[in-house]
């Protein structure tokens, strides 16, 4: 199967700056794709590679299996951007301007129209059409970017921190647009900073650091990675900690507080069942059960030693 995005060696030097040294990556086609890294970790340049704004130094990239150089019209056709600055003409109503967009793809003028109204409706700013971008609230004007990215009907929509900086009810309706046209068979490619975001929603995440993939995998997988914590409360205060670390080979540590016993465990989920049978056949009565899994945040700075 063709892939939506495949790079291979990646390069991009901005004189001493290695903004990508050497990035590996495929995403599948019909994916919803994360792509995870710190500031200046190189996801924007890649982006930009991929829609023709920015020249690689070097390696190799495809859009659904269209060279980004060598067939740059029809790689950047298949791709809708909504990008993280807000790159609008702003002396256009807001409809115009995506018209201007289709227009530009090749659609006719009849159609585009049609589209611009389709997209500004999908987006829920329909009744603003006849409004410039700078009146447009910050709210609005992430919206009105997702409807220039989709009044093409691309096949791969790149989101490049789509909801930076957005309340939380527009960051909830942005995601109902995107699940769906997800679902409908559109390519997503994500790059956020909420990574609770992106556990939520991808199917895939990369981790870049440094110009360079440090890891791929599902947010299960890199979370199943993690410790968790099994926090169990006990009628009676033990005199002493339990040994449960020598029969449950997946715990890591067991602390007592006095009722409570804090197990830190991979796969804390798993392990709960037999924890729990083991300290009832020790004799104690479990009263109340917490587990608290490690997130794909922690994970996250964990792989790329990054706080934030
Ligand atoms: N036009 C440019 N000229 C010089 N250096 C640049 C240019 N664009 C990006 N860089 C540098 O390349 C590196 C990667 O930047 P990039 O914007 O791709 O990172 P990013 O992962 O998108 O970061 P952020 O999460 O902050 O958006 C950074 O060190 C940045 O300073």
């Amino acid at each position: 199967m063709t892939a939506a995005i495949e790079v291979e060696d990646l390069r991009k030097s901005y004189g001493e700056v290695q903004a990508l040294d050497g990035l590996s990556l495929r995403v599948e086609e019909g994916e919803f794709f994360g792509l995870l890294g710190p500031n200046g970790a190189g996801k924007t340049t890649f982006i930009n590679v991929l829609v023709g704004l920015v020249r690689k130094s070097g390696g190799h990239a495809e859009v659904f299996g269209h060279d980004v150089v060598d067939e740059y019209r029809e790689a950047r056709d298949a791709i809708g951007l909504a990008p993280q600055e807000f790159n609008v003409d702003r002396f256009f109503p807001i409809e115009e301007v995506l018209v201007h967009k289709a227009g530009y793809h090749g659609i006719p003028e009849d159609e585009a129209l049609d589209r611009a109204h389709e997209a500004l409706k999908r987006v829920g700013i329909y009744d603003k059409r006849e409004e410039r971008f700078d009146w447009l609230s910050g709210g609005m004007k992430r919206r009105l970017l997702l409807a220039r990215a989709l009044v093409t009907g691309p096949e791969l929509l790149i989101l490049d921190e789509p909801t930076a900086g957005v309340d939380v009810q527009l960051r909830h309706d942005l995601w109902e647009v995107v699940r769906d046209l997800n679902e409908h068979g559109t390519t997503i490619l994500l790059t956020t900073h909420y990574i609770e975001e992106a556990e939520r929603l991808c199917d895939r995440v990369a981790v870049v650091d440094d110009g360079r993939k440090v890891e791929v995998a599902t947010p299960d997988d890199l979370m199943n990675r993690g410790t968790d914590t099994v926090t169990v409360t006990l009628r009676d205060a033990p005199a002493e900690t339990p040994p449960l670390g020598d029969t449950l080979d997946r715990v890591e540590s067991v602390e007592l507080d006095g009722d409570r016993l804090v197990v830190r465990a991979s796969n804390g989920g798993a392990v709960t069942p037999d924890l729990l049978n083991e300290l009832e056949a020790m004799g104690h009565v479990v009263v109340d059960l917490d587990i608290s899994r490690t997130s794909l945040e922690e994970i996250f700075v964990e792989l790329t030693g990054d706080d934030r």
